[in-house]
């Protein structure tokens, strides 16, 4: 549904170059919530701006709903209007909302209506329905000032819906909200995802906004997309660090000589008591260093570190009976490996079961 290729973008501030994407290739697809993570500067907002032509690109192609919008962007007066045609079919949600406080509630909503040509009665009824779906039904004639910031966002939301988009841009929609808010607007969004069927990419910097609503979701550092993936495959990947931060799991190893490794569950093998299997199978025991269960993008998820007897080599064999499972398994070395309790819990290297 969205695609950016080699996208970039290079401000020219006071002077100086500042590259704020640098060759972006995102794929989003049809129905999905995508979120995009990073921390302040990584250029998250740029990308979100280049992705409906707010900002444009200084290289690089978007395409959304296959028309490539960039390329519209270049020609002309007559595709300046086919630009906007297009971009009236991306609807855009705003951290700090963006209501007109001279209108009231339906005035906000009506205005992308207005913009569009629709006629009164049909603005109406559409902007009537619109507050309806966000669960603002009462509001209609209340004004921006009246409103708490989850209703304000709300208002956001159902303006953004006016165009019957298919595609959500929301640019830190909940970060100006608090947490039980911010909950209750996520969940909006995966129900308006769900009942009409609406891509959603967002970008955020709350790790809790991927976890709770995101099918995928993309890491950026320094304008790169440095690693991307559904959340089931992120939590497959050996190392990845947004698994490592969707779904922490710490634990130290007992003392020395032990095989300290990380054992990923998801969907069935969540329920199946590979564990006790392990430990009968091989008569082995097995201490559990640390354990959580918790739902990542919708799906159930476990992980456990667990200690296994004796060195890594030795261990070769219950390992893969673990993976035989279905279970990803990633080996955690401690940067001390003669001194395991002293290491810190967070960050013992994840070592790639490939270069073993
Ligand atoms: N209009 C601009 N002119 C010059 N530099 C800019 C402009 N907009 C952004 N930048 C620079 O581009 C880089 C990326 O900024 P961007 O706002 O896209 O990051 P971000 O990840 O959204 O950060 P934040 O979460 O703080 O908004 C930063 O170094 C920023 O200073």
């Amino acid at each position: 549904m969205i695609t950016t290729t080699g996208l970039t973008k290079v401000y020219a501030s006071r002077g100086r170059e500042v590259t704020a994407l640098d060759g972006v290739d995102l794929h989003v697809r049809e129905g999905e919530v995508f979120g995009v993570i990073g921390q302040s500067g990584a250029g998250k907002s740029s990308l979100i701006r280049c992705v409906n032509l707010l900002e444009r690109p200084t290289s690089g192609t978007v395409t959304v709903d296959g028309v490539d919008l960039t390329a519209l962007a270049g020609r002309g007066p007559r595709a300046g209007k086919e630009l906007r045609a297009a971009r009236s079919r991306i609807g855009m949600v705003f951290q700090h909302f963006n209501l007109l406080s001279s209108r009231t509630v339906q005035g906000n909503i009506e205005l992308p209506l207005e913009i569009l040509g629709v006629s009164g009665r049909e603005r109406s009824r559409k902007a009537l329905e619109l507050l309806d779906l966000v669960g603002l039904a009462d509001k209609a004639k209340a004004y921006p000032g009246q409103l708490s910031g989850g209703q304000k966002q709300r208002v956001g939301i159902a303006r953004a819906l006016a165009g019957d988009p298919k595609v959500l841009l929301s640019d830190e929609a909940t970060s100006a909200l608090d947490p039980e808010t911010t909950r209750s607007i996520l969940q909006l969004l995966r129900d308006l995802n769900q009942q009409l069927g609406l891509t959603v990419l967002l970008i955020t910097h709350e790790m809790d906004v991927v976890k709770t609503i995101c099918d995928s979701a993309a890491l950026m550092k320094r304008g790169r997309v440095v690693e991307t993936g559904t959340v089931a495959e992120l939590l497959a990947t050996p190392g990845s660090e947004l698994a490592a931060e969707l779904f922490p799991v710490t634990g130290r190893a007992t003392g020395p000589g032990g095989t300290v490794i990380d054992v990923t569950f998801q969907g069935e093998a969540a329920g199946r008591p590979v564990i006790s299997q392990l430990s009968r199978t091989y008569n082995i025991d097995i201490s559990i260093l640390g354990a959580a269960m918790d739902t990542v993008g919708g799906r159930q998820i476990g992980r456990m570190r667990i200690e296994l007897p004796g060195p890594y080599e030795e261990n070769v064999v219950p390992i893969g009976f673990l993976r035989e499972q279905g279970l990803q398994v990633d080996h955690v070395e401690y940067a001390d490996e003669a001194e395991p309790a002293d290491a810190p819990a967070q960050t013992p290297a994840l070592v790639k079961e490939s270069a073993k």
